[in-house]
């Protein structure tokens, strides 16, 4: 089994106040506090890509920042390849473990390649020069994130999904076997989200190493994940920590309870969320691939419930014929199907039909 390089044991995060009173906070035996979750006991091993998901304000940010040492614990320890990270020197953490935030950092004039250079700091004396291999690591860096092609320009006059590439390459050049990453996909389109999460991927396998990421992406988290951390707020003033591979999560439901909210529902086949479709009517579709997927879609979108192969009710048949598709609509048992040739026309009618049956 792969060495575990950073671990929590009955670790409380959250606030103190230096106030005896302040609203929100509790006297406790750590004084006057907010706690956000307790009794957090984690593993992270080498080579492992975590995702760490949570509703807002279920306390991702706070242990984020208490996993990098920048955030006191309230009680219990973090502990970086064994040793508790508050009693070790700052410059010996920044060898073991790096820090990616999602906040846009003050770097002035600075070019992208002194940013990323800056990522060897905890290398370099204090005059901050870089030697010959130095340099090789800050150019690797930059190639393996696809930076190259803006690292003369200046970090401020860069798009946001740029400067998150070039602020994991920093990361990257500081060459720690633990990257943990605040939201590094927030603000970026879709292809750009992509590339990041493929490319901490690619960290974790090819390199070895651990890598802890807090995102709102449901989605790319159950598809990337080796394993995810879940902070689900427990119906009390703090939240449960939940550490399982996705699958699991989907299957116990633990997603489902940290994310429902009225409106919207869990669906465990496609691991996503969706608008719920409570008193909508029945439709059977009888129909196969990627044709039947969509048309199911545009018919929940429409506010049906759809009944895979259901031919005794009010459904829908798909024709494919020499690659071209067309749908009969057969509006109850023993009706005359209705041919549309394309499935805009068939919700058109399908729309007719429901607003027909609600005015009856
Ligand atoms: N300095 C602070 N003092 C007191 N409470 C704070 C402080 N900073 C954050 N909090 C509270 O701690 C809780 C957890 O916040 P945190 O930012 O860690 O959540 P999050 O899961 O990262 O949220 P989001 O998904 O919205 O970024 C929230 O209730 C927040 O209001």
């Amino acid at each position: 089994m792969s060495e575990h390089v950073l671990q929590t044991r009955s670790l409380s995060i959250g606030y103190r106040s230096a106030k005896r009173k302040s609203a929100g906070f509790s006297r406790s035996a750590h004084g006057t506090c907010k706690v956000i979750a307790d009794k957090i006991e984690l593993d992270l091993a080498a080579g492992e890509l975590v995702c760490l998901l949570g509703p807002n304000g279920s306390g991702k940010s706070t242990l984020m920042r208490t996993l990098a040492g920048v955030q006191k614990p309230l009680g219990g320890s973090v502990l970086l390849k064994g040793k508790e990270v508050g009693k070790q020197h700052p410059k010996e953490i920044a060898k073991l473990m790096s820090l990616v935030l999602t906040e846009r950092v003050m770097t002035g004039n600075m070019s992208v390649y002194a940013l990323v250079a800056l990522g060897r700091s905890p290398y370099t004396g204090w005059m901050g020069r870089l030697s010959p291999e130095d340099e090789t690591i800050v150019r690797q860096a930059i190639e393996t994130t696809g930076t190259r092609r803006f690292s003369h320009r200046h970090v401020g006059d860069l798009s946001d999904g740029e400067r998150q590439k070039v602020m994991i390459a920093r990361a990257i050049a500081q060459d720690t076997p633990v990257i943990l990453l605040d939201e590094p996909t927030a603000h970026l389109d879709l292809p750009n989200r992509l590339e990041i999460i493929q490319l901490l991927k690619t960290l974790a396998q090819e390199q070895g190493k651990a890598v802890v990421l807090s995102t709102h992406e449901l989605d790319l988290a159950l598809q990337a994940a080796d394993r995810i951390w879940l902070m689900n707020p427990s119906g009390g003033s703090s939240s449960a920590m939940v550490a399982a591979i996705p699958e699991s999560l989907v299957l116990d439901g633990h997603l489902e309870h940290a994310f429902k909210r009225n409106g919207f529902e869990f669906d465990p086949f496609s691991g996503s969320f969706r608008l719920s479709r409570q008193g909508v009517r029945q439709i059977g579709l009888v129909g196969e691939g990627i044709t039947a997927y969509w048309t199911q879609r545009a018919l929940e979108r429409a506010g049906c419930m759809v009944i895979p192969g259901a031919s005794d009710i009010r459904h829908i048949e798909i024709e494919t014929l020499n690659g071209e598709h067309k749908w009969k609509y057969v509006s109850g048992e023993g009706c005359r199907p209705v041919e549309k040739e394309s499935l805009d026309e068939l919700l058109s009618l399908v729309n007719e039909s429901q607003n027909e049956g609600k005015e009856r």
